[in-house]
């Protein structure tokens, strides 16, 4: 089956607080964005990548896909205001039936055995929503304060987030309704179920500054 990923670099990095987009800044010498693309390309030699970007920033994209990247496996798409308007604006160039992972350029620690994971679950159920459980206690706030949640019915989500085409390409034709916040809920809001997948633990989204010295640590030596 086609497998083409969608790799969402679109935002702007808010909580980071850097003046580059975090998706360009540095990880032991080369930008995330590079670690991202290239765990993608490994993983299987006939996934094609959708790159969405910052409209501002195609330039300094496509210099990472010149300098490290088979230019025809790599394809540049503009982003939009919001996570999910980038993703459907990646969408809109998934032409042939694919399993399409769509996945968060600023997870650039994923790794190939995840993905692999992933595409296989989605080949056989149609989806594939990589979750791992949580470390901490957790709690739902209310009007009145707060109540305590079962730990084991919680689960965190991840990317990449796996879809045969069938399934995704239509879900995002829907209205945005409220905040969706990842692929999953636009095709539950669709009608569809989702099936989950064992996640990892070093799949962390690189979203404050912490988190970089967490990435750097946690880069495999294979990464280099
Ligand atoms: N309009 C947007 C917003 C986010 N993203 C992408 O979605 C992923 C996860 O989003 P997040 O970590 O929230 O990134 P930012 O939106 O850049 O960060 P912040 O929310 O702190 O501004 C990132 O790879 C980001 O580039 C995107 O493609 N288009
Ligand atoms: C898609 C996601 O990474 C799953 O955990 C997450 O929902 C993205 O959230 P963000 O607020 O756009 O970073």
């Amino acid at each position: 089956m086609k497998k083409t990923a969608v790799i969402v670099a679109g935002g702007t990095g808010v909580r980071m607080g850097s003046e580059l987009p975090k998706q360009f800044l540095l990880l032991k010498n080369k930008p995330l964005l590079f670690y991202t693309i290239d765990v993608f390309l490994k993983a299987y030699d006939d996934l094609e990548i959708i790159l969405v970007l910052p409209e501002a920033y195609v330039d300094m994209g496509q210099e990472i896909i010149d300098a490290y990247f088979d230019k025809d496996r790599v394809r540049i798409t503009i982003g939009g205001a919001t996570r999910f308007e980038s993703v459907k604006n990646g969408l809109q160039q998934v032409h042939e039936e694919a399993i399409v992972f769509v996945h968060d350029a600023v997870r650039c620690l994923v790794s190939e055995r995840l993905i692999r994971r992933c595409y296989e679950q989605a080949l056989e159920t149609g989806s594939a929503i990589p979750v791992i459980p949580s470390s901490d206690s957790v709690r739902l706030i209310t009007e009145e304060g707060s109540d305590a949640l079962e730990r084991e019915k919680i689960v965190l989500v991840q990317t990449p987030q796996v879809f045969h085409s069938k399934i995704l390409v239509p879900a995002f034709s829907i209205e945005q309704k409220g905040k969706f916040t990842d692929e999953a809920s636009v095709v539950e809001a669709f009608g569809i179920k989702v099936s989950l997948v064992e996640g990892e633990q070093n799949n962390i989204k690189i979203t404050h500054p912490i988190d970089l010295v967490m990435a750097e640590a946690l880069l495999p030596s294979s990464a280099l």
